[in-house]
């Protein structure tokens, strides 16, 4: 899992709260680390693989209903942008796919391609994707 936001943004506690047995003061300022929850192999089956067929069938979904997955956050503080970025997600790689066929610059094959992470604020891909778009569409 690559979360655009590794500890979404920060959160405070608005009260004392318990939480797996563990108290968290008023005031706290609290990260929740969205990125170790995605290569939690209690949680995943081989988590640093990309897999996406992996949520085929599964019923499991972005929307912050299911804690293992949550790129967008959940509850009250939930990415109000959600359903923007969904729709628009789904046309953007639509259109892309739809009008180029793509190639890997210096010949490479998929499975070559260097998911490793760069950590910031938000996380990108170490080595930046280089690809060549052949356009199928006129
Ligand atoms: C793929 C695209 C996007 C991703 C992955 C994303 C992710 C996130 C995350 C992780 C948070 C923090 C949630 C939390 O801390 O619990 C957030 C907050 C927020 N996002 Fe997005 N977002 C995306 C697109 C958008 C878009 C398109 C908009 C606006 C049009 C937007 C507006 C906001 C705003 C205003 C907040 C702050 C909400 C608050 O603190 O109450 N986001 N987003």
């Amino acid at each position: 899992m690559h979360p655009t936001l590794p500890l979404l943004l920060p959160h405070k506690a608005s009260t004392d709260a318990n939480f797996c047995g563990f108290t968290v003061p008023k005031d706290s300022q609290v990260l929740v680390n969205v990125w170790a929850i995605g290569r939690d192999p209690s949680i995943w089956e081989n988590p640093n693989k990309f897999m996406p067929e992996r949520f085929l069938g599964s019923g499991i979904d972005v929307k912050g209903r299911n804690f293992g997955l949550i790129p967008f956050g959940a509850g009250r503080r939930i990415c109000p942008g959600l359903p923007l970025a969904n729709r628009m997600l789904h046309l953007m790689l639509g259109s892309l796919l739809n009008a180029f066929d793509w190639k890997l610059e210096g010949g490479i094959s998929p499975s070559e391609i260097n998911m490793e992470e760069k950590f910031g604020l938000s996380v990108q891909m170490a080595e930046p994707l280089q690809t060549i778009p052949v356009l199928v569409l006129e």
